[in-house]
């Protein structure tokens, strides 16, 4: 709803939806029936429309889209209606204008602000267009160029590069009573002409370079945001704004989110915003034990052992939390220097860049303690563990920590595979462990797997969770297995994606299906990046790679399993990716290092096929895509199965968040949903039936089989639930 009332010749609309002021059906009808009242009162020369509570207006509510064009006013009448009012109105901005929040200050006649408000059209992130005028008005404001900017990537702005631009008139303290300063404002604009105050009677400014601003977005937009089809559509839509009158170019705003609300990417994007929301609340299954019911401890102190490149990450991510005292610990005198070093220049970065002040990065620089022994720990609150990735290791430190840190402490481990349980037995007091998987880099990468070991307390559950959502990760809790959940499921990816290279494929024509599917990078460029030394070293401690096989061994089986070694001949050649002079999977050649496709390594395919006799045939897109990805997907259902992720949402976010999986298809969970659970089975079933034990990755899950066979292709929002009863009522 929206509240009236007027003080001193100015009406005050306010909008009163909380927590963030969407604009649902209820809050339009009440901002259109105040804004009739302040037409009709002859003593209000003046309107200023605001928002209570924490701020301004977050724009449409995203749980009644389905309903958005139905009810009256929808939004992108309500915004002609408000502009077209004979009386001034006044936006007032605090906290954040948001997609249809921004559309409606937009709509109004002059917009002011807290310094400390926030600005966006990122609806392109929720796979629609600013479809309440956004993509004509905003082009009228500030041009072409920065509109396409600010649409296609939906990123949020300061008031003040609003100011700068033209978007805000007047900027207040952040300190101020936004209201009583619009009042003032509002006072001081009565009685003057509206006519260059309605956005959309205004002309395009940069019009006429639209074509070469177009070209230059559109190569931008086909890089970062591969496969997502709203930002074209967004900067077609701006394209318009530019050559159509105002009523032509709503038109054209109006097919366009037509066309794109209630589309699969859309649906997917939702989904991803509510996932990212809902992952707060984690849960262990089946103990009742869940955020709601446990709190955390209280952490002053924090310690980060190893500052190797996750150690480092970890505690700039630490600091940027604004944790006090971050102690550090690194016995190599080296990597200690080198880490130090990294973790300041950083910090110099992010204040040359305005990121943090002087005064932050200053108190940030403070809050680092090096320290030399483990006895320096003993007040520490939470001790991270970030050295090599190593069990002995790593048993040695938490028994030393076991020993000094007071008993409230949590110890964590941030291993990416290894068993926390096995770790945390060699403390006197198992329950104080828990996993806290960063990705790196960890001050970049937004996602924290964090790990309950079968021993971890609620509250050091609890624990590890908040710190992640202080340091601003989405942070997930998963239960204790090899890999835990992404890696676990991510080695069905490679492991497929390798059988396709034995079977006709090349590196290249993989990569490309994939990143047509969304992925920025696809499998063998992504292992050129990071090393393809590191799934080496990994396969080595199972005895799996070419050379520890002895003479005479079956070269495509291990442990009677099928096996690819292509991997493995490619870093026992010297072939680390990157790091190994641009020669990995692909050859990087120049200063840009470009990619390009290396003979080398279609011969060692080649003569590989040919030894083992294999005959080479076409892999179609399809096929790839299926086999690389469904794998993975099985898995996921197997991880639901066991109870290690408590629902598909999480598993999704882990996903897209750590593995670069194209968010505009939700995650490969949600993904499964859209393309039906039952062709899903159909060719999980079909591989393993061709391929048996051979190929274990393809034995169907049975949470998978029992969802199809009793509810054919539930929604993804009811697996969990319809397992849970199945699995009961079988007991
Ligand atoms: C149709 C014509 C064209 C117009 C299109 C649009 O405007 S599209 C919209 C374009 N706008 C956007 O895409 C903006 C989307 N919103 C955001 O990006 C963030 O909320 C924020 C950065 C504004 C504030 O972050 P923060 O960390 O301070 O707060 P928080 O994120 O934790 O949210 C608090 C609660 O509010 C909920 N909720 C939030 N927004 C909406 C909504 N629009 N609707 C409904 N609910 C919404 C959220 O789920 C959460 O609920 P919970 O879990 O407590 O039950």
């Amino acid at each position: 709803m929206a509240n009236y009332s007027v003080r001193n010749q100015v009406a005050i609309i306010s909008l009163c939806s909380p927590p963030v002021n969407a604009l649902s059906s209820d809050v339009r009808r009440g901002i259109l029936d105040s804004l009739k009242k302040a037409e009709q009162d002859v003593k209000v020369a003046a309107i200023v429309i605001c928002g209570e509570g924490r701020t301004f207006c977050v724009g449409a509510d995203i749980t009644e889209f389905k309903s958005e064009f139905k009810t009256f006013p929808n939004l992108f009448e309500l915004v002609d209606i408000l502009e077209s009012s004979p009386k001034p109105i006044v936006a007032a901005i605090h906290g954040h204008a948001f997609g249809g929040g921004l559309e409606v200050a937009l709509a109004c006649h002059y917009r002011v602000a807290l310094s400390s408000a926030k600005l966006a059209l990122p609806e392109v992130k929720l796979g629609i267009l600013p479809g309440a005028g956004g993509t004509q008005r905003l082009p009228r404001l500030i041009g072409i160029d920065s509109s396409m900017q600010w649409i296609a990537f939906g990123d949020e702005y300061s008031a003040q590069i609003a100011a700068n631009i033209g978007i805000i008139d007047r900027i207040f303290p952040s300190n101020a009573d936004i209201l009583e300063s619009a009042v003032q404002y509002a006072q001081s604009i009565i009685g003057k002409s509206l006519i260059n105050r309605r956005v959309s009677k205004l002309p395009v400014k940069d019009a006429s370079k639209v074509s070469h601003i177009m070209e230059k977005y559109k190569q931008i937009v086909g890089k970062k945001s591969r496969g997502a089809i709203a930002p074209m559509v967004c900067l077609e839509a701006i394209k318009h704004a530019a050559l159509l009158p105002y009523v032509e170019g709503m038109k054209k705003e109006r097919m366009g989110i037509e066309a794109l609300m209630g589309s699969d990417q859309s649906k997917s994007l939702i989904y991803m915003f509510f996932a990212e929301r809902q992952v707060r609340n984690w849960t262990i299954p089946g103990t009742g034990i869940n955020s709601k019911n446990t709190k955390p401890i209280k952490v002053e102190k924090v310690a980060v052992i190893g500052l190797g490149t996750m150690g480092r990450g970890i505690v700039l991510s630490l600091l940027k939390a604004g944790i006090k005292h971050v102690s550090v610990m690194e016995l190599n005198k080296t990597a200690r220097e080198n880490g130090l070093l990294f973790i300041k220049n950083i910090l110099e970065g992010y204040a040359a860049r305005g990121t943090i002040s002087e005064t932050q990065k200053r108190s940030m620089v403070d809050a680092l303690k090096p320290v030399s022994n483990f006895e320096m720990l003993k007040d520490t609150d939470l001790v991270i563990e970030a050295v090599f990735e190593s069990m002995s290791i790593k048993k040695d430190i938490f028994a030393k920590l076991g020993q000094v840190c007071k008993p409230s402490a949590v110890l964590a481990t941030n291993t990416s595979a290894l068993d926390v349980d096995e770790i945390a037995m060699v403390t006197p007091k198992p329950k104080q462990v828990v996993g806290m998987h960063f990705f790196a880099p960890a001050h970049v990468m937004k996602l924290l797997e964090n790990v309950r070991g079968s021993k971890s307390s609620p509250q050091v559950i609890a624990t590890a969770m908040n710190m992640g959502q202080r340091m601003g990760k989405v942070t997930v809790l998963v239960g204790n297995c090899h890999g835990f959940v992404g890696n676990r499921m991510f080695r069905h990816y490679t492991v497929e994606t390798d059988f396709m290279l034995e079977e006709g494929a090349y590196p290249e024509q993989v990569d490309t299906v994939l990143k047509k599917f969304g992925f920025a990078m696809g499998r063998y460029q992504v292992g050129d990046l990071s090393g393809n030394d590191i799934g080496y070293r990994m396969r080595t401690k199972f005895e799996m790679t070419n050379k520890q096989q002895p003479p005479g061994a079956p070269e495509r089986e291990r442990h009677g399993v099928r096996y690819c070694p292509l991997a493995d001949f490619l870093v026992e050649s010297g072939r680390l990716g990157y790091k190994s002079d641009g020669k990995g999977w692909f050859r990087y050649l120049g200063k840009n290092r470009e990619l390009t496709v290396d003979n080398e390594v279609t011969s060692m395919i080649d003569s590989y096929r040919r030894r083992n006799k294999i005959v080479p045939r076409k892999i179609n897109g399809e096929e790839i895509i299926e086999r690389a990805l469904y794998p993975l997907i099985n898995e996921g259902f197997k991880i639901l199965e066991e109870g290690i992720a408590s629902n598909p949402m999480e598993i999704d976010l882990i996903l897209v968040h750590g593995y670069a999986w194209p968010r505009h298809t939700g995650g490969p969970m949600f993904y499964a949903h859209l393309i039906g659970l039952p062709k899903i089975l159909r060719v999980i079933e079909r591989h393993w039936n061709n391929a048996g034990l051979r190929e274990p990755h393809w034995e169907p899950s049975k949470m998978l089989v029992r969802l199809v066979k009793n509810h054919g292709n539930p929604d993804i929002m009811s697996w969990t639930t319809l397992e849970r009863e199945t699995v009961r009522s079988a007991l």
